[in-house]
Order: C-alpha cells, then sequence, then structure tokens
C-alpha cells in the first residue's frame, strides 16, 4: 500500500504514495508525492544567462563561468552504505561549495540559500533492501547523489546589513551551511568561499563581507539576474504568476511555450522595466526613478512612520479624497464625461494641498500614505503599459518589494494598466516578487543543475506549525509565520511562545480600480511571507511527474479545486471535524507520551488557525486545492514532530498481514493460474477501495484489520462477471 519513499541517494524513478487512514468520507486519498530528478548530467546544464544581451550603458560583468561549483560526479557513499545517514564523498569538489546567493538592493537584501532535505536518512536501509529485492535499478540515470534540499527565502533592509551577515555566519551559510559535512567534510574549513551576489551592494559591500565573513563576492548583473529569476520562477513554480483586479486574485498558469515575449517591470527602489525575449534575452527598455524608494522615503519624511509596514499600514485607513484633487472638485462635482473622466477620477495626486489652508500637520498621515501609494503606482503601472505598447507587448509582470503582496497597489496596477490598454494588455505579479534577482543570482551558480529543473520540479511548502523543544511548545505568533525565517529557524532565534491564532486580514481589496478608499479599514497588514505567500521550495530528487503524460507541466493533480467556496467549507468542516481523531493517532504513534500530547495539541491549535486563515483567504498560500491542503496538514504534523502519524496503525497492519502472509501464499500457490490472477487482483483492489477512503469501508475499518475485513468479505465478494466471463469464456 505505502509506496517507497524517495531516495536521494538512488535517485530512483519511485512512487510517494500517502495513504491516509481516515475518518472521513472523501478524506482518504492518495496523494502523489511531487518530485524532482536534478541530478541529471550536470555538464549538460546551460547558464542561461551568458547569453544575455549586454545592451546596458555600461555593463560589462565578468561572469564566473568557469569556477565549479556543486560538482556531484564520482560521488560516493563512505563507508558502510547500509548505515544510517551516510556521509558523501564528492571527490571531485571544489573546496567553493556555495548555497547561498544574494542581492544587495538599494533597501533590501534578498537572500536566496540552500539546504539539504533532513528527510532523506528516514529509513534509508530498508529503502534500499526493498529496492535491491526489487531489482530496481537506475536505468540510466547517474548513480550518484543528487542534490535535494530546500530553496529558502529570506529579506532583510539593507541599512541593516550587520543582521545579513549575522544571520550568514550563523547558519555557515557562506560555507555550504551547518549541514556541509554532509557534502564535504572539508567544506567547512574553507577560507576562500565565493558567494553569488547581485544588485549594487555587491559592488559597494564586496569588502564588509571579505572582511566579516571571509568570502569575496562574485557579482553577477542585476538585469541578467532579473530576467533569470523570473524566467526560472514562471517556468519551475506552478501557479507563480496571478492577476489581482478589483480585490481578486487569480492564478495563471503559463505555458513555457509561450512565455515569451513579455514585460518585466522591477518595481525596487527605482523601477526598471525589461523587454524579455527569451532565456538570457532581453533588452532594458526604460526605467524610472519614481518608485518603491520613492513612496518609502517621501511618505517618512510625510508621516514620520517608523517602517514601510507601518506606512502601508496607515494606507489601509486612509481617504485620498482629502488631499487629492478630484475632477469632481475641478468640474464643480461633475463628471468630464467627453473624455472618460468621472468626478471622482483623480485629476492631481496632492492638488488639493495647493488650494487648501493647510500645513502638513493638518493632514492625517493615512490619507497622505494613501494618496502616496496611490499615486505612484498608478504612475508605474502607466509607464509600463506606455513600454509594452512600444513593442506591442500583451503581457507585463510586476516584480520587485515595493508590491509586497499589497492588495491596493496591485489592484491600482492593474487599473492603470487595463483603463489605457482598453483591456488589452494584462498586469500579471509573481508571488517571488522581491526575489527574481536573488533567484537569478542563485541560478548562475553553475552545476547544481536547477537551470535543468522544470515545472514539478520543485514544491512549495510553507512553514506550517511552531517547532518543539523542551517540553514546551515555543514558536513565534503564526502571524509572524516565516516573516524572515521558517518557524523552526526563528524558534532558534527568538524563542517566543505561540501567543495568537493566525491574525485575520480583512479583504484586502480597494475597489473600483484602486481610486476609491479601500475597504479594508482598521486592519493589521498581515507579516511578511504570509503577505507574499512565499513558501520554502522543495527539491526532491527521485522521480519524474507521470512521464507518460503527454504535457506532464500541464498536468494538474488537484481535482478537488478548493476556490470554490462551498468546496472548501466542505473539507474545512472535514478536516476540522476529523482533527481530534487524528491527534489522537498522531500522539498513539509517539507512544502516547506527554510529551507527545502537548506536541498534538499544540499542532491541533497550529493547524487549526491555518485552517481558519484559508477559510479567509484561500489562495494565502497559493492556488489551493485538495491534494494542498492535505500536504499543507503533513507539513503541520511534521513541523510538530509527527513524522507519520499512522505510524502505529500500520504497525498493526502489517504485523496482521504477515502473520497471515505464509497461509495467503500458500492458498495462491494451490490455485490455477488465471484464478490466481484474478484473487490477486481482487485483494490489491479491495485494498484500494479501502483508500479511497468511503465511509463504509471506515466504519468497517473500526471493526477489525484490513486483512480481516477483506477475508471476510472475500466470500461475499462473487461479482457477476465472474460467472459471465466463465460463461463467455474470457
Ligand atoms: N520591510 C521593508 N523595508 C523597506 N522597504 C520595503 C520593505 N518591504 C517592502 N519595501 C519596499 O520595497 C522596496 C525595495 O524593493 P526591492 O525589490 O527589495 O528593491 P531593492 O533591490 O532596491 O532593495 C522599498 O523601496 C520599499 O518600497
Ligand atoms: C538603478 C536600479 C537598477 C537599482 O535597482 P534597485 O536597487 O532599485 O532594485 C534601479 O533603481 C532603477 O532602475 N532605477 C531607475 C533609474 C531610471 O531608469 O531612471
Amino acid at each position: 500500500m505505502a509506496g517507497l519513499n524517495g531516495d536521494p541517494f538512488l535517485g530512483i524513478d519511485d512512487n510517494i504514495e500517502k495513504l491516509q487512514y481516515n475518518n472521513n468520507s472523501k478524506e482518504a486519498i492518495d496523494k502523489e508525492g511531487l518530485v524532482v530528478g536534478i541530478g541529471e548530467d550536470s555538464s549538460n546544464n546551460k547558464n542561461n544567462n551568458q547569453g544575455g544581451e549586454k545592451d546596458m550603458a555600461g555593463n560589462s560583468i565578468h561572469r564566473s563561468g568557469s569556477r565549479p561549483q556543486l560538482d556531484l560526479s564520482k560521488a560516493e557513499i563512505q563507508g558502510n552504505s547500509e548505515e544510517r545517514d551516510p556521509t558523501i564523498l564528492l571527490p571531485n569538489q571544489t573546496d567553493d561549495i556555495s548555497h547561498l546567493a544574494l542581492d544587495i538592493g538599494g533597501s533590501l537584501i534578498k537572500l536566496v540559500y540552500f539546504s539539504r532535505h533532513e528527510d532523506q536518512s528516514v529509513d534509508d536501509k530498508r529503502k534500499k533492501t526493498v529496492k535491491e529485492r526489487l531489482g530496481i535499478s537506475n536505468g540510466n540515470r547517474r548513480n550518484f547523489p543528487v542534490l535535494g534540499g530546500r530553496l529558502h527565502f529570506v529579506k532583510f533592509e539593507t541599512s541593516k546589513l550587520n543582521e545579513c551577515l549575522d544571520f550568514i555566519s550563523s547558519k555557515q551559510l557562506h560555507r555550504g551551511g551547518i549541514d556541509s559535512h554532509h557534502w564535504n567534510s572539508e567544506a567547512s574549513a574553507n577560507e576562500n568561499a565565493v558567494i553569488k551576489a547581485t544588485g549594487g551592494g555587491a559592488y559597494k559591500f564586496a569588502d564588509l563581507f571579505k572582511e566579516r565573513l571571509g568570502v569575496s563576492i562574485d557579482k553577477e548583473d542585476e538585469m541578467d539576474c532579473l530576467v533569470a529569476g523570473a524566467n526560472f520562477l514562471l517556468k519551475a513554480i506552478r501557479h507563480e504568476a496571478f492577476t489581482h483586479m478589483e480585490g481578486h486574485k487569480e492564478f495563471v498558469q503559463i505555458d513555457h511555450n509561450d512565455l515569451f515575449p513579455y514585460l518585466l517591470v522591477n518595481i525596487g527602489s527605482g523601477v526598471s522595466i525589461i523587454k524579455v525575449d527569451g532565456d538570457g534575452k532581453f533588452q532594458r527598455v526604460s526605467g524610472t526613478n519614481v518608485g518603491g524608494g520613492t513612496y518609502w522615503g517621501l511618505g517618512r519624511l510625510l508621516t514620520k512612520c517608523n517602517s514601510f509596514d507601518e506606512l502601508l499600514e496607515l494606507s489601509q485607513r486612509g481617504d485620498n479624497r482629502t488631499i487629492d484633487m478630484l475632477v469632481g472638485d475641478i468640474y464643480g462635482g461633475m463628471d468630464y464625461s467627453k473624455i472618460g473622466l468621472s468626478a471622482s477620477t483623480i485629476a492631481s495626486s496632492f492638488g488639493k494641498a495647493i488650494s487648501d489652508k493647510k500645513e502638513l500637520q493638518d493632514y492625517r498621515p493615512e490619507d497622505i500614505s494613501l494618496s502616496l501609494l496611490r499615486m505612484i503606482s498608478y504612475n508605474i503601472g502607466q509607464i509600463s503599459y506606455l513600454n509594452a505598447l512600444r513593442f506591442g507587448l500583451k503581457r507585463i509582470f510586476f516584480g520587485g518589494f515595493f508590491i509586497r503582496g499589497h492588495a491596493y497597489t496591485m489592484d491600482t496596477i492593474s487599473f492603470a494598466v487595463h483603463f489605457w490598454s482598453k483591456g488589452e494588455a494584462q498586469a500579471m505579479f509573481l508571488r517571488h516578487e522581491g526575489f527574481l534577482g536573488a533567484v537569478g543570482a542563485f541560478m548562475s551558480y553553475q552545476k547544481h543543475g536547477l537551470d535543468d529543473l522544470m515545472v514539478h520540479h520543485l514544491v512549495e511548502r510553507f512553514p506550517m506549525g511552531a517547532p518543539y523543544t523542551g517540553g514546551k511548545i515555543h514558536g513565534p505568533p503564526l502571524g509572524d509565520l516565516n516573516e524572515k525565517i521558517s518557524w523552526m529557524e526563528k524558534f532558534v532565534l527568538k524563542g517566543t511562545e505561540i501567543t495568537a491564532p493566525v491574525p485575520m486580514a480583512p479583504p484586502g481589496t480597494t475597489g473600483l480600480g484602486g481610486f476609491e478608499v479601500p475597504s479594508s479599514r482598521g486592519a493589521t497588514l498581515r507579516s511578511d511571507a504570509s503577505a507574499l505567500n512565499v513558501g520554502v521550495l522543495h527539491l526532491v530528487p527521485t522521480l519524474e511527474v507521470f512521464p507518460l503524460l503527454a504535457d506532464p507541466k500541464m498536468y494538474e493533480p488537484n481535482t478537488i479545486d478548493l476556490s470554490d467556496h462551498k468546496e472548501l467549507e466542505y473539507w474545512f468542516t472535514v478536516l476540522s471535524g476529523h482533527l481530534p481523531d487524528l491527534v489522537d493517532k498522531a500522539v498513539a504513534s509517539e507512544g502516547g507520551t506527554d510529551d507527545a500530547k502537548r506536541r498534538g495539541d499544540a499542532f491541533a491549535r497550529a493547524f487549526s488557525a491555518h485552517l481558519a486563515r484559508l477559510m479567509e483567504e484561500p489562495a494565502a498560500y497559493g492556488k489551493l486545492g485538495l491534494a494542498n491542503l492535505l500536504e499543507l496538514r503533513e507539513e503541520c504534523l511534521r513541523e510538530f514532530q509527527f513524522l507519520d502519524a499512522y505510524r502505529s496503525i500500520k504497525q498493526r497492519e502489517n504485523e496482521a498481514s504477515l502473520a497471515v502472509l505464509p497461509d495467503l501464499l500458500l492458498e495462491l500457490d494451490h490455485m490455477d493460474e488465471e484464478t490466481r490472477l484474478l484473487t490477486l487482483i481482487e485483494g490489491v483492489l479491495a485494498a484500494n477501495i479501502f483508500d479511497w477512503g468511503s465511509r463504509a469501508c471506515v466504519d468497517l475499518y473500526h471493526k477489525g484489520t484490513i486483512i480481516e475485513i477483506y477475508r471476510m468479505s472475500r466470500n461475499k465478494m462473487q461479482r457477476p462477471w465472474r460467472g459471465l466471463k466463465m460463461q463467455y469464456g474470457f
């Protein structure tokens, strides 16, 4: 019933099936692990960036294409390959392994770093033995370890560079991470490490990195990186792009064969506008100095805000009409319909301040913030459209941290694009908005094979719970989920108690294309990552996903789409109702100790909070299908260290099955070939039907083990077609 787990060492094609022993109808379904094989021949890896057009002024950047990075050739397990968690020797590995890339911008430092999967050690011995027994081979795949792990996304303010350096140092990221001994025990001793970095800070702070961390910065061109990052994310991450109009978010599945050309608008401190024609083929066609830095800088001066988020939060309670001059203010309350302007259209941002005999302090900071935000967002949307028009482009992707997943910002940009293009062009946003450059810099490492990754090769997971340690449940408030680092990591640094459930954000929309007052008033802004909806990307070097499908990249494994609210409500009720039972099983799987009970309790609270959040905002963690929801639950269980909630049940089942196996085999041996085959098929189907989790099956299950149920029902299962089969001789 349960498939083999992926084997990161062997890279064998392998199905991860998870049987859900659940108490609810419809609930127990198989989930296919989304899996990847990034261990293809790394020598074939192309550096997408190398062919980049260098037609931007003055950019002559050295790209260190010849420097080897994670070279996996001739890798082998050191010592006994049967031992748990064995060390892997990478004999051809140079000392400068690096799993970290940076984008050091005018406002923020973005970090993308790689950590190896922890779960690779789980029961490797058993898997190998089973694989050997079954004679499963690697086929023509390479017979050495592939890089399985996670891509993390972290950001810091550039003004707090020291925090960033401390973070890198505490995790030894510049030396391949604290788990680097798995890969190369000498790596940590390396003093000649080089890390890839892009953005202006790669130049400005290179000496500081050398001084503080002893690492050299290998500079990558910012535009190259933005484009490489955007192309990669659009190709490799399911539902990376989405539209946002009048508060409504819709994920867009990009067809890789029809991605280019597009316009990329990166709204960082300033704005770069790039026409992208292919991998490494692009041209920076425009830009504007009125960008994110303008909103934050001017906003800070005008409102005395202490943080960008505070400024954004203020805008949510603002009314721009007190400060913006509207068409109606000029036209005596009338529309100027001849040119299509309604009375409520803003004629001149901040224009009212000319005639009002008011001073700065007479205006509400909330109104100032909203007016400023609208002015800048609208302006960028309009300039972007004009550039799209120049080149006949219909699709405009917006990135950069100015957007910050903020509904009003996105609605305003979308409105401007839609309005001026008369619906011809479309504004789309990227979930990893601010990380494009950093991802691109990460991609520029040559030999990790990431540039071969395609759709389904990365599985995105969200930190779902709080870590447990020392007999107490710790963790930051759920609202701070993954602001900088995963919950588990955060705990190590901060270790605060769980104090609150996930705070509910208002339906953060503005209505009417961003011109009116936002409907979301008095609410707090979501913490960074939960607003950004950026999870950790997992690379699982095992299978191709359903390689026989005509177009595996476009395959949607979710048959139940939870963006339908009724469907979501149904599953919310099912999962909530099932929670106590699941907790009981999870606690039992860990021996029913007090410690397990506390973790079970914390898991229930955390998962309930996530469910509540998803009810409020179904797209909070990206496009939501039932398979994703069940995976979120698994992830949450794992974070509370329940590796397999159904462990004790499986144990019981295995014991029961093994006890009757000799008899069953004997019985099968005595059958003629046809009956044997039929019986075997029936047996497999019986188990599979149980897997479907119908209420009737589940009720039956409570009365005994699967094998007993099967035995009981087998005699009653003489199907009419069986007689027919004999009658007609097939
Ligand atoms: N926590 C934050 N601190 C500062 N600015 C932020 C923050 N979150 C979002 N921003 C916005 O993001 C902009 C920076 O975006 P980013 O894409 O990181 O560009 P850069 O590479 O110039 O730093 C800032 O100018 C500001 O408008
Ligand atoms: C200089 C920059 C590329 C730096 O990138 P950033 O740190 O803002 O992300 C960007 O700020 C920009 O494109 N500014 C606009 C300059 C102009 O075209 O007017």
